[in-house]
């Protein structure tokens, strides 16, 4: 299967990846070629570490690379079966995107939209000659380990879009859920709100954020603590999401907190940009850790 890739940042470079591991010729676009270089080099330090662990060999991280193309230009989606969208949380951007896409791939290309929140259901009305096409698929970060997909549809999604979607996940070594669209679907709307409180307790003193992981790793069972999770996504997607299901609801209680606010004023958007809650061996670096 053709498949392209919008968005080569902290989610799309990894999604690209799960394609390729999974035999597609992949095609991953962004708005700037370093961009798509920088998502090639997150892609091949991959396959670099699995060779160096003897869990891939030299040959087969050839031939994956191979198999795939970076480009800068929304027209080479033009032979695409299916698209995964995968660029920024703006409705505005991924809506553009979406209608120029219509014009540009053939009818039986499908849409997938990896947003976090925002209305699928809006996304797949942009487009209202495909409509039935369009279908949220949400990987979770980082997108070459976690299992799961949220396979989300749109009140317009035909049940053939969804059991495509559905059995590709699936190919993906995935394992899709079923989501009827609403606000965060399952998954965000319970974690974000969750680093949204951890991120009060930081800012009313309570604990620092690092007693605030280990607090929520060995008291409820996590394996990763809420901020360095909150870093790892990037505070604004985080931010993002927080409006959506504030908006959306019009329910208080998913206010973002002022902090999420300035940390993403700040450009303190985590393990992306270096800085966050904890501090990192530069853009997409190792953690620091204190002594
Ligand atoms: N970060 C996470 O943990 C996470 C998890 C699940 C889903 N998501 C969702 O995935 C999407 C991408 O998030 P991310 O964290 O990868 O963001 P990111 O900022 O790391 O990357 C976004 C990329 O999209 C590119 N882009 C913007 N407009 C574009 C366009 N018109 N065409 C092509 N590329 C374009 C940007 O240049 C950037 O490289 C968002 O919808 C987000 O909500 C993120």
């Amino acid at each position: 299967m053709k498949v392209c890739v919008f968005g080569a940042g902290n989610m799309g470079a990894r999604i690209t990846e799960v394609f390729l591991n999974a035999g597609h010729d992949v095609t991953m676009i962004d708005i700037k070629p370093e961009f798509t270089e920088r998502g090639k080099t997150v892609i091949t330090h991959d396959y670099e570490f699995l060779v160096s662990k003897g869990k891939m060999t030299a040959e087969r991280k050839d031939e994956l690379l191979a198999s795939l193309k970076t480009s800068v230009d929304r027209k080479d989606a033009a032979d695409a079966d299916f698209i995964m969208e995968v660029i920024l949380e703006r409705m505005d951007l991924k809506k553009d995107l979406l209608e120029d896409l219509d014009k540009i791939c053939p009818a039986h290309t499908i849409f997938a939209s990896n947003t976090s929140g925002l209305s699928i259901t809006e996304m797949a009305a942009c487009i209202p000659h495909r409509s039935d096409k369009f279908i949220g698929c949400h990987f979770f970060n980082p997108a070459q380990i976690m299992k799961l997909v949220e396979v989300t549809r749109a009140i317009q999604t035909s049940d053939e879009t969804f059991q495509t979607a559905f059995d590709l996940m699936a190919s993906l070594g995935k394992t899709p859920v079923a989501v009827k669209e609403g606000p965060g679907f399952v998954v965000n709307r319970i974690l974000i709100p969750m680093m949204n409180e951890a991120m009060g307790i930081v800012a009313d003193g309570i604990a620092s954020p690092a007693d605030v992981d280990i607090a929520m790793q060995l008291g409820a069972g996590m394996k990763s603590g809420p901020l360095h999770t909150a870093d790892l996504v990037g505070h604004d997607v985080n931010l993002a999401i927080m409006e959506t299901l504030y908006r959306e609801t019009g329910d208080p209680k998913y206010r973002p907190h002022p902090l999420m606010r300035q940390m993403v004023r700040a450009g303190w958007l985590g393990v992306k940009t270096g800085k966050g809650f904890f501090d990192y061996d530069g853009p997409f670096g190792k953690e620091i850790v204190k002594k």
